[in-house]
């Protein structure tokens, strides 16, 4: 039996750091949601466990035991035939590898009927969010997945300019370790142009520990804020990746192909967040 699956790109569209634990991992507060872009992952249980990657952004992914998906598998101790179809740049704040890892352990969990140790968290902060894989608030270092199941889908372009940008030294930058959080209640209920409105007021705190690590984070902010009807724009995770929210579908593609026009080497695509 083969099973098909889609690990969407993650998009933080708040970033709040809250403080530091004594081991040096950062407490956040997040509104994390999900794209209808994303790898594609096809899944057959087999004696031992092999990956294949193909697609157009397959270059520089780990082909041997480090990477994520393989590492999935053996946190929760199945074997699997694995393909994977990169469709998502990696190191780019929009967890293409941890939404392949919660993808193979949602299947393998739903396959073995075995419970995942931690929902993920020892693969990566973002694991357990992107097992769940619909918006959610996440705290703790990610491991605290609150669904939010009342938030209006968002018109978005995502724009990453094709560099990589390492998590760890970008919160090794962040100088204030102790930020606000969000307020305890996120609005429900609220339609897009109000939602966006409020995010509007929240932060994304690794933006300029970001740009001090690669200043073309920049660049790409600039690019989103200057194309039309662009309501924000802000980075997600730790970047490099940015994204930029408009009134509709049709002004999200206006904008995505008139950047792509302006920047053929980017990585740009128009999606639905939600
Ligand atoms: C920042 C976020 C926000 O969603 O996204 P990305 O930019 O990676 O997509 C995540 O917290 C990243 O999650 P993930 O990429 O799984 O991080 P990990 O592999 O666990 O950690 C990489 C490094 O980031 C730092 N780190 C990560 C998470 C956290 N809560 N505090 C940290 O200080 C640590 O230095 C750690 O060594
Ligand atoms: N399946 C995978 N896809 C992409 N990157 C992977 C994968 N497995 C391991 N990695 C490694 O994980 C690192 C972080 O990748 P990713 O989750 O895409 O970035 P981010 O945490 O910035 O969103 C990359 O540098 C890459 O070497």
């Amino acid at each position: 039996m083969t099973v098909e699956a889609f690990a969407p790109a993650k998009v933080n569209l708040t970033l709040h750091v809250t403080g530091r634990r004594d081991d040096g991992y950062h407490l956040l507060d997040s509104i994390v949601v999900f794209a209808d872009v994303g790898d594609r992952l096809r899944i057959t249980p087999t004696p031992k466990t092999i990956l294949r990657i193909s697609g157009p952004l397959s270059q520089g992914v780990p082909t041997d035991d480090s990477n994520l998906v393989i590492r999935a598998a053996n946190l929760i101790g199945a074997t699997a035939e694995i393909e994977l179809e990169k469709h998502l740049p990696n190191a780019a704040g929009i967890g293409g590898g941890s939404s392949d890892a919660g993808t193979i352990l949602r299947v393998l969990r739903d396959m073995t009927g075995t419970p995942v140790p931690d929902n993920g968290l020892s693969l990566g902060a973002d694991v357990p969010v992107c097992m769940h894989a619909k918006a959610a608030r996440m705290r703790g270092i990610g491991e605290d997945v609150l669904p939010l199941d009342h938030l209006p889908t968002l018109n978005a372009v995502l724009v990453n300019s094709m560099v990589a940008l390492p998590t760890g030294p970008v919160f090794g930058n962040l100088e204030m370790k102790e930020n606000p959080p969000m307020p305890d209640a996120i609005p429900a209920n609220l339609d897009a142009p109000a939602f966006v409105d409020w995010l509007g007021q929240m932060r994304n705190d690794l933006e300029v520990p970001a740009i001090t690590v690669e200043p073309a984070v920049t660049a790409t902010l600039n690019a989103l804020n200057a194309t039309q009807d662009c309501l924000l724009s802000r980075m997600s995770g730790s970047g490099a990746t940015c994204f930029g929210l408009y009134p509709d579908a049709t002004t999200a593609k206006n904008a995505a192909a008139r950047l792509q026009s302006n920047y053929p080497n980017w990585w740009i695509r128009s999606t639905r967040l939600s």
